[in-house]
């Protein structure tokens, strides 16, 4: 399996990296839990842009990823999480595409989330984009309503490699027991034979196990929170470092 590097963090290698999920509504409040961020147990951040007042300002992303970046400097995922798959900003594709592209063009980060579920067309054309400024690609899905047959979560991670993902995610919903054994048999199957490093999670409490336990089956990052989450059942940041430090296979 290919490593991917942003800065010195290397995501597909040594125990599963830690990603704090950023939800702040405003600029102030972003700006505030990004200096906090400093002193936190984290390999990457991600900025939920899609919970940001001003998102659809133009330019106002861009401008305010270069005031994040001066208060932490840690490697930045920048995702804007769509309504159909859990995010809070209602925005048509066009949106989306016209949005991705002004941050590509002009913010300082070094991710970016694309959701697999996209226009073919869009995803090929803004991977493109990415690539070119030297930013890695995430593809990702969601389901918040259930867990899709394991052939199915396995079949997407794959599309997401065949479309040119840098790293593929998903994230399902168990209703119950079962449907997390199936994200980890989904997960560990596909890290046998992937290229591109997997992060994958069962969400909720039932699924919070899966967060904490992916290295064995093959996930390579896991999201912690400070404060407050931005899905259900991730685990505080300062938990989740000690008990992925415990469980690890890599300890250095
Ligand atoms: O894709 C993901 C994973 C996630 O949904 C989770 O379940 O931890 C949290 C989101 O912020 C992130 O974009």
């Amino acid at each position: 399996m290919k490593e991917v590097v942003v800065k010195d963090v290397a995501i597909g290698k040594g125990r599963p990296k830690i990603i704090i999920p950023v939800v702040g509504k405003s600029e102030q409040e972003i700006i505030d839990t990004f200096s906090k961020i400093n002193q936190e147990p984290c390999d990457l951040i991600e900025w939920r842009i899609d919970h940001f007042d001003d998102v659809l300002e133009e330019g106002a992303v861009a401008s305010l990823s270069h005031k994040l970046k001066e208060t932490c400097s840690k490697p930045l995922l920048i995702t804007f999480r769509t309504q159909h798959e859990g995010g809070v900003c209602q925005l048509g594709d066009e949106g989306y595409q016209k949005l991705y592209q002004s941050i590509i063009d002009d913010a300082d980060f070094e991710l970016l989330d694309i959701e697999m579920m996209m226009p073919d067309d869009m995803v090929t054309t803004l991977i493109e984009q990415a690539h070119q400024k030297n930013i890695k690609v995430i593809l990702s899905n969601h389901d918040f309503d259930k867990t899709p047959e394991k052939a199915t979560i396995i079949e997407r991670l794959t599309i997401m490699e065949e479309k040119g993902a840098d790293i593929a995610k998903i994230a399902v919903m168990p209703n119950d027991k079962s449907d997390v054994v199936t994200l980890l048999n989904a997960t560990f199957e596909r890290s046998q034979v992937a290229e591109t490093p997997l992060i994958t999670m069962s969400m909720g409490q039932l699924g919070m196990v899966s967060r904490l336990a992916g290295e064995l089956f093959g996930s390579q990052a896991s999201f912690g929170a400070l404060g407050q989450v931005s899905a259900p059942g991730q685990a505080p940041v300062e938990d989740l470092h000690n008990v992925l430090n415990l469980l690890t296979l890599n300890a250095e």
